[in-house]
């Protein structure tokens, strides 16, 4: 089997290296395709991926192929690998918003999978969420959800409205994640702390906290109850967050990501 990754990007890049630690895949069998130079000549060192520049070079050889650009990108993608494909091939694509009868109509594959993966993927811990099209036989989906299991967990979902519904949680989440931290680390600096001891202030503690959640079964509104002492510290943060409506306002900021989701897949 070969599997051929179209953008070299976070994405693409993070799912071949991913890949190649599988068993059903050699090294050998990892091809990576890109349009950028700098991308080339970075893929040109690591010595094991097959790297492409021309479609007609590798697309018709893979069994599997990733989309993995940005989705401005996908329309020109999709006109450069139409003329090489054959359709028992699968198109995977992790492209935010593109939709499953936009790649279909766009390459002329019916056996598609779509998925929203995240970034902690690069590190083994991404959320990795698809759909498979009823073309793709259910021995090709196991195969290419334990492809997607390389960097991560992944689940499926029943309909496509759930893949943009997980872009505004999953796809999109750890941005949140980091906005609330960069959030702790000015309020950190301004209490006088230096940026290096803010930073592990902030890191442990989002670190420590995720790990107790992990550990137990108990919901966040629990553990936020153990922390907060009637009339204390925790409570008075707790207070002035609720007085700003921040849960209504982090509800919002996702379902905005999701709707954005949505309304990239009408263009
Ligand atoms: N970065 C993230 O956290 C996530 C990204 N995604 C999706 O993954 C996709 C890729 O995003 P990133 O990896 O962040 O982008 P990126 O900009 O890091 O990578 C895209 C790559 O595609 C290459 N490229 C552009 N046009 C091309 C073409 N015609 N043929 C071949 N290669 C081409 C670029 O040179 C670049 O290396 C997007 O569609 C995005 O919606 C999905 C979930 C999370
Ligand atoms: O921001 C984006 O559009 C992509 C999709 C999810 C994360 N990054």
């Amino acid at each position: 089997m070969k599997v051929l990754v179209i953008g070299a990007g976070n994405m693409g890049l993070t799912y071949a290296e991913g890949m190649s630690k599988s068993k059903r895949l050699n090294n050998e069998n990892i091809m990576v395709l890109d349009k950028s130079e700098e991308k080339l000549k970075e893929l040109h060192q690591i010595s094991y991926f097959d790297a492409f520049e021309d479609f007609k070079d590798c697309v018709p050889q893979a069994d599997i192929i990733f989309i993995a650009v940005k989705p401005y990108h996908s329309e020109s993608v999709f006109e450069e690998i139409k003329l090489f494909l054959n359709p028992k091939q699968i198109a995977v694509s992790v492209m935010a918003g593109v939709t499953i009868q936009t790649i279909q109509e766009g390459t002329g594959l019916t056996k598609v999978v779509r998925a929203m993966p995240n970034l902690p993927a690069q590190i083994g811990q991404g959320l990795t969420s698809f759909i498979a099209t009823k073309e793709v036989s259910n021995d090709e989906a196991l195969i290419v959800e334990d492809l997607l299991n390389t960097t991560g967990k992944s689940i499926q979902v029943t309909s496509e409205r759930f893949i943009d519904a997980s872009t505004g949680i999953s796809g999109s989440g750890p941005a949140y994640v980091f906005y609330f931290m960069q959030s702790m680390m000015e309020a950190a600096t301004e209490m006088g702390f230096s940026k290096e001891e803010g930073t592990l202030l902030v890191s442990q503690t989002f670190k420590g906290a995720v790990e107790l959640f992990n550990q137990y079964n108990i919901t966040p509104k629990a553990w936020m109850e153990k922390v907060a002492s009637k009339g204390g510290t925790t409570q008075a943060a707790l207070d002035s967050m609720d007085a700003n409506n921040v849960n209504k306002l982090i509800q919002e900021a996702a379902f905005a990501a999701f709707n954005r989701a949505v309304e990239l897949g009408k263009k």
